[in-house]
Parts: C-alpha cells; sequence; structure tokens
C-alpha cells in the first residue's frame, strides 16, 4: 500500500524494513544511504513509532532540513515536526539548553565560535605574561579542541604525564594552564564552545544516570548519517545513548572518511559489529546518482587505497561523458577556462546555474574562480569561509544580543562595551577583566557593584559603565515582551550601531548597514517560521543557537539560481549534474601537509572520491602549470590522483605534447584575452611540429633535476629581477634560450623583450615570465 516503499530497490528495502536491534549500512557513494535513513524514519512513524521517540544525526542542518521535508510529505507535517534531527552540535545544544543546569551552566548559555575561543585564549596568554610566538593562540585552540574531542579534561591532562611531558618539550610547560583557565573562563560566562557540546553532553550523560535514562528511554529510535566521520566524542554520545534498546541505524562509507584531522576516526565503523550484539550489516550496491564513467573512474582511484573495505558500485545510468581534464597556463586562466565552461554549456544545453558546482581543496582557491564568474556575469555563491554571520558588523550587532540574554558572556561584553565608541578605555576593560577574575566573577557584575569595588576607575568612567549597564539591563526588560526581531531593531538603533556605520559613509560603511539591515530581515524570517514550531517561541535565545551553529551550507538558497562553490569537504553527501573539482595539482591536492604518511595520502585519495563522486553528468578536473601561492608565482605539477584514474574513462583536453597551442594561450595570457576563434586558426596543421616546442612532464621533471637551483618551485622573480638587464643571456622553461633586448615598464608592468634561440622576438611580462639569468657578465 504504502507507495513510498516502492521508490527504493530491494537491497534498500530490507534496512529500511529492518526491525528493531543494530544495523548498518555501508556502501559507496550515491547508492542511497540517505535515502535508506529518510525512509527509515518514514516507515518508522507509519509502523507506529512516536515522532518523539526517533532522534537522527546528519552531516549538515540542511541535510536535516531536506529529509525532515521529505519525510513530512510521507507521514504528513504535524507528526514530522517532532522529530529531533540535526547536527551532533545542534541536537545536543537543544539537550544542554533542558539539562545543562545540572553541570552549572544556565539554560540560556552562549556558543562561543571559533574566533570567540580564540579571542579568548589571546587574552588569558597575555594576562599570564606569556611569550605569544611560543604560545600562538590558534595552535593552543586546536590543541584545545583535540583534547576535548578525545575526552580529555583538564583533570584528565593533567594526569597524563604523557601529554604534560609532550608540552614542556615543546617548550609550551604552561600549556595545561592555560587550558585550565580557559575552561574556566568560559563557564564563569556561561558560554561553551562548539567541542564542548559534545564533551558536556558526555560529561552530562555520564555523571547523571538519571538523565542518561531520561534520554535513553525518549530516543528509543536513533540514526545515524555519515557514521564514518564520526569522532569519539560523538561516537561515545550515541554508544550511551543507544545503550538500551540498542535501535541504532548507521550509515556510511568507509572510503568517505575525510575527517581525520578533526579526530572523526574511522575505527567507529569498522568496530561497528564489536560494539553491539547482533549487527545486521547491510549493502548496497547500485549508484543512482552518476554517469558509468563517473562510477568506474571513481572506482578505479579508491582501489588504490589499501585501507579499506571490500565494496562494489556499478549504476545502470547511461555511459556519460568521459571525465575531462584540462590544463590551464595559470590559476587565472584556469578559472577563465571554467566559467567559459560553464556559459558555454548553459548556452548549449539550457542548463541553469545551479547545476553547476566548482569544487576546491582550500578556501583560497575561490578568488580565481570569483573572478572569472564575475566578468561573465555567472551568479555564484561561496560556501563556507568567512560566513555572513561573521562579518564585523553583523558580530558586533549579534554581540548586544548576546548580552541580552546572557550578561556575563565575556567576549560579546569586551566587544561591544566600547562600540561604538563611548569613552570607556583599554585600561579600565583590563582592570574590569582583573576585578572579575579576582573575586571569580563576569564582568558584567563587577559593572554593577563598581560602587562597592575599589577599582582605581574615575568617576565620568563610573558613570559611562554605568549608562551601559543600564542599557542592557532596559534590553533585557524588552526582551521579556517582544520577539527577537522588534528588539534587534531597537538594539541596532539605540546603541548607535546603524548611525556609526551611516555616519562613516563610505561605500564600506554603506555596505555594513546594509548588512544589519539583511540581519534583521533574517531574524523576522527566523521568528515567523519558528512560531510554527511546536517546542519554539521565536526567543531571542532560539534565534542566537541557531546562528551559532549555522554554517553557509544552512541556509536556505530557494529559488536564486547560483553556480556553487565550495570545498570538497563542505561537498559531502550533496550532488550536482556538473562538477568541476579545480587544482588538481601536486602539493595543493594531495596537499603538501599531508603527505607525510600513507594514511594521510589515502584520506587525500578518500576526498577525491568524494570530490569525484559529487558529479551526476560530467566531471572536469583542471590544473594550472603556474599558480599563485602565498604570494608567489610557483610551478606546479599535475596531481598523481590524475594518473591514477583509469585511462578509459578519461579524455585528456590537453595532451602535454601540444606545445603550439599552448604557447599561443600563453601570450594571450601575457598580453590579454584569449581570442578563441583565433587560437583555433593558429593551431598548426597535422603533422608539423611546433616551432617552439614545450618539454614534456617528464622532460620538465628531468630538467628539474638537474638544476635543482634553477627550478625551485618558486621561480622567484625577484632574483631574476635583480640581475636582469638588457643584454644578459636568459633560460625560459618553455621558450628556452635568448637575450634580453629590452626591459620596460615599472613594478607589475615590467616587461623585458627577448630574442630567443628558437622562439622568435617575445615580449614577456616579469610578473610571469619564468626565467632564469644564465649569464650575465
Ligand atoms: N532506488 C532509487 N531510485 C531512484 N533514485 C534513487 C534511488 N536510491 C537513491 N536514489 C537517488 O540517488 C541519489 C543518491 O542517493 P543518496 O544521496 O541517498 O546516496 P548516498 O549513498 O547517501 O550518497 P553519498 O555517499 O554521497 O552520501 C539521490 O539523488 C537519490 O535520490
Ligand atoms: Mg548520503
Amino acid at each position: 500500500m504504502s507507495t513510498f516503499l516502492d521508490e527504493l530497490n530491494d537491497a534498500q528495502r530490507a534496512p529500511v524494513l529492518h526491525k528493531d536491534g543494530p544495523l548498518m549500512v555501508i556502501a559507496g557513494a550515491g547508492s542511497g544511504k540517505t535515502r535508506v535513513l529518510t525512509y527509515r524514519i518514514a516507515h518508522l512513524m507509519n509502523q507506529g513509532v512516536d515522532s518523539f521517540n526517533i532522534l537522527a544525526l546528519t552531516f549538515t542542518n540542511k541535510a536535516a532540513r531536506e529529509m525532515k521535508k521529505r519525510i513530512a510529505s510521507i507521514v504528513g507535517d504535524s507528526e514530522a515536526k517532532n522529530l529531533w534531527m540535526g547536527t551532533f552540535h545542534s541536537v545536543f545544544a537543544k539537550l544542554l539548553r533542558y539539562d545543562g543546569d545540572k553541570l552549572g551552566f544556565p539554560s540560556n548559555f552562549t556558543i562561543y565560535d571559533t574566533q570567540d575561543s580564540q579571542r579568548l585564549i589571546a587574552a588569558i596568554i597575555k594576562e599570564m605574561g606569556l611569550d605569544k610566538d611560543i604560545y600562538k593562540y590558534k595552535q593552543i585552540q586546536n590543541r584545545i579542541s583535540s583534547y576535548k574531542n578525545s575526552l580529555i579534561t583538564v583533570k584528565a591532562y593533567f594526569q597524563n604525564p604523557e601529554l604534560v611531558e609532550a608540552d614542556a618539550m615543546a617548550k609550551r610547560p604552561r600549556m595545561g594552564e592555560i587550558y585550565k583557565n580557559y575552561v574556566d573562563r568560559c563557564f564563569k560566562a556561561g558560554a561553551m564552545d562548539f567541542d564542548d557540546l559534545l564533551l558536556r553532553t558526555n560529561e552530562l550523560l555520564t555523571r547523571f544516570p538519571e538523565v542518561l535514562m531520561k534520554y535513553q528511554d525518549r530516543f528509543r529510535y536513533i540514526l545515524v548519517d555519515e557514521y564514518q566521520d564520526t569522532n569519539h566524542s560523538q561516537y561515545l554520545i550515541v554508544k550511551a545513548l543507544s545503550d538500551r534498546y540498542q535501535n541504532i541505524c548507521v550509515v556510511g562509507d568507509d572510503a568517505q572518511s575525510i575527517y581525520s584531522f578533526r579526530g572523526a576516526n574511522i575505527s567507529n565503523i569498522l568496530n561497528f559489529q564489536r560494539d553491539y550484539d547482533d549487527v545486521a550489516v547491510y549493502r548496497l550496491e547500485q549508484n543512482y546518482r552518476s554517469t558509468q564513467n563517473i562510477v568506474k573512474a571513481a572506482n578505479s582511484i579508491i582501489a588504490k587505497n589499501r585501507d579499506q573495505l571490500e565494496k562494489v558500485v556499478w549504476t545502470s545510468n547511461d555511459e556519460g561523458h568521459k571525465i575531462k581534464i584540462h590544463r590551464s597556463p595559470t590559476d587565472a586562466e584556469e578559472g577563465r577556462y571554467v566559467a567559459g565552461s560553464i556559459f558555454e554549456m548553459k548556452m548549449q544545453e539550457q542548463l541553469q546555474n545551479g547545476d553547476f558546482a566548482v569544487l576546491y581543496r582550500t578556501n583560497s582557491q575561490s578568488r580565481s574562480i570569483e573572478d572569472a564568474l564575475r566578468k561573465r556575469d555567472i551568479p555564484y555563491r561561496i560556501y563556507g569561509g568567512l560566513s555572513f554571520y561573521q562579518r564585523k558588523e553583523i558580530k558586533d550587532v549579534l554581540a548586544y544580543l548576546r548580552l541580552i540574554v546572557n550578561p556575563k558572556d565575556e567576549e560579546a561584553l569586551k566587544r561591544v562595551i566600547n562600540f561604538p565608541a563611548r569613552g570607556i578605555g583599554q585600561t579600565t576593560i583590563d582592570r574590569l577583566v582583573v576585578a572579575a577574575n579576582h573575586y571569580g566573577r563576569s564582568i558584567f557584575e563587577v559593572m554593577e557593584h563598581l560602587d562597592k569595588l575599589n577599582l582605581n576607575i574615575n568617576a565620568g568612567t563610573k558613570r559611562k559603565l554605568g549608562d551601559f549597564v543600564t542599557m542592557i539591563k532596559s534590553f533585557q526588560i524588552m526582551n521579556e515582551g517582544s520577539d527577537a526581531f522588534t528588539l534587534a531593531e531597537h538594539v541596532s538603533k539605540k546603541t548607535g550601531l546603524l548611525l556609526e556605520f551611516k555616519k562613516d559613509g563610505t561605500p564600506e560603511g554603506i555596505a555594513r548597514m546594509e548588512n544589519i539591515e539583511e540581519l534583521l530581515n533574517g531574524i523576522k524570517d527566523f521568528v515567523e517560521g519558528q512560531k510554527e514550531l511546536a517546542d519554539a517561541t521565536g526567543s531571542l535565545t532560539e534565534f542566537l543557537e541557531d546562528v551559532a551553529l549555522a554554517t553557509d551550507m544552512d541556509k536556505e538558497v530557494g529559488d536564486d539560481d547560483r553556480v556553487a562553490l565550495m570545498t570538497i569537504h563542505l561537498a559531502k553527501g550533496l550532488e550536482f549534474p556538473y562538477v568541476f573539482v579545480v587544482g588538481m595539482e601536486e602539493d595543493l591536492f594531495p596537499s603538501a601537509m599531508s603527505m607525510n604518511t600513507r594514511s594521510e595520502l589515502e584520506e587525500e585519495r578518500r576526498l577525491f572520491y568524494v570530490a569525484l563522486t559529487r558529479a551526476e553528468k560530467q566531471a572536469t578536473l583542471t590544473y594550472t602549470q603556474n599558480r599563485y601561492r602565498w604570494g608567489k608565482l610557483i610551478d606546479a605539477e599535475p596531481s598523481r590522483f590524475l594518473e591514477e584514474i583509469d585511462e578509459q574513462y578519461v579524455e585528456n583536453l590537453t595532451p602535454v605534447n601540444d606545445g603550439y597551442r599552448y604557447k599561443s594561450m600563453l601570450n594571450a595570457d601575457i598580453f590579454g584575452e584569449v581570442d578563441k576563434s583565433k587560437l583555433r586558426q593558429i593551431k598548426p596543421k597535422s603533422g608539423t611540429p611546433p616551432s617552439t616546442h614545450r618539454p614534456n612532464e617528464n622532460q620538465l621533471r628531468k630538467l628539474r633535476k638537474l638544476k635543482p637551483e634553477l627550478s625551485t618551485s618558486t621561480t622567484n622573480n625577484n632574483v631574476v629581477d635583480s640581475n636582469l638587464a638588457e643584454g644578459v643571456l636568459v633560460n625560459h622553461t618553455r621558450f628556452g634560450r635568448g637575450k634580453v633586448l629590452k626591459i620596460e615598464g615599472l613594478g607589475n608592468d615590467k616587461k623585458a623583450e627577448i630574442q630567443f634561440e628558437q622562439g622568435g622576438m617575445k615580449k614577456l611580462l616579469l610578473r610571469f615570465a619564468k626565467l632564469e639569468v644564465i649569464d650575465n657578465t
């Protein structure tokens, strides 16, 4: 009767219909794991399981929302509303709002984002009088984060001589103290960082058996998507909650485990069968997402990994296009190629912008792609990177709102106590911090009791501090009676924030004002939306939690049609008809930082597998020969992963020996835009050897080996510049030997006219030209 079960194949239906008890679905990309999870929930509800008794943990909140929508369409809206679904962080933040008081946290605790944590750590390092070059706050924040994810509390840290010694050896003997101060300060501020949301949940469930029992009883059915990327802390929570009923369903793919750098532990999936009794293991083999070429190419890559579970993935979809590989001279040219291809494909095949995604290994690669898309007027959206909520002006407004909800929030207070400027100086703030630490109170509490304390603050400043306290308190009173939108609008005006940016008058100031307006609109939407939910009221606390845990990925994209740009890590679980993976170069992908051990390299390869398997119809992989990195132009080598794809599934758009065409492109790049129609015209007739032959990759490699000093990956023009003069003999990686005839222009525009022995006369922009001086006598 229930038709939705017909939308599954037999292999998928089995885990959906599985009765009680632990089950695991292990299967390759695109085989319907997420669909199984979604349908299983719908099926459970159809079988009479109360939606209150189901907990589903997903990789993004957006994924949770989409699943909920699908489930609602099967079982009805009102039932689906009560499901607890979301990321680990958002679900357990909610749980801690109910029961965190047992650990001494207020129900309105603040969630510190990474920036808040880092600022606090930097402040602590300064207060302790430590050398900030040895105690680097970002590194320390990383350390603390990994301790927390391994459940190493401050106490556990000090009880572990290995950890203590390791930090002493690393000349950071006071690491433990910083950790302790950080934890104390967060506690005092009524704040939890992201890792605390898991750590404190674990603490709560361990220390308070009655709380554990309550939630074990509530969450009789627990389902986890992307189980391969759970870390130890998440693993323990799931284990504890499912211990009583053992109705735990996990789905995952060991070949897509890509978060070990954040403590994710692939062994969670491998040990699942050991952790529970009578685990039913299901496998799915049919991929519904991608063409045969994509599936087979992806299989050929992942087969190179040694550590993996045996898996079969096949598809009955069309054969499709081969995987395209394209080489560009520079990253700017790569951007132009991608934008140009999207432009052409859209025209030829009537596609939408939203059919395309550009994926990269690191966020910084987005710039050249963005530039090119902008030039073509192709709308795009960047996911990740600096999110809207991390912009300065937005954080300013949010800091006020945070203070209203939780006046102990130290980072929020420090941010706005003197912004907009109200004559409260750093010395005063430092005194307040010292007093707060001394009395074990929050800064706000110290400010409330200034009269009783002898803090060496003059009367004028005391009055200003008093005014600030009064203002925040007036907002708090207003918060009792108004919704989040009304309050936020009032706060933006009353604090002078809007005026501050308006006064500024610059385009940036205006942009900031507009962003605040956008924030206010967002709050309004949120309030409206929340009112429809069963257990939500549209309060400020709810809004702030939503914001703190929101990633750009979660934003409703709605109907606006844009090309998606994101890192491969973020793309996990998603799918797009057309995918470009850019920057397929050694040291970039695989990342230079992940090539020390086989297991690191295997993780990079899994990342490549994830990238490729996002594509439904076509995947294009691009690499460049020169790329700007860290402000320098470097030689880039094609990624080893390109060679690893079984070549029968590959179409190489720019074979290595097409020197002539390549050279034309290079010249075009130097002197202006590429005119493609011309390129075609000047293509050599077959059989005619190009006049300047570009050495192939092997020859280049040999060349580099022979003359390492000439070919360090940073072909540094500064070196060249200094002794480059008219009459000097030079070597160019592609054009060979030549003589400098003339140098003209300045700075970035500096050019050299060079007579090459074989390539004729060339005018090269020194910024790009890869020259080395071979004789300057
Ligand atoms: N039986 C089916 N019939 C038709 N389409 C299906 C079927 N099963 C899955 N699909 C579709 O195939 C695509 C991939 O499914 P899904 O995202 O659930 O796979 P997955 O295994 O979770 O992938 P990933 O490993 O990337 O997370 C989706 O578009 C889904 O709707
Ligand atoms: Mg999935």
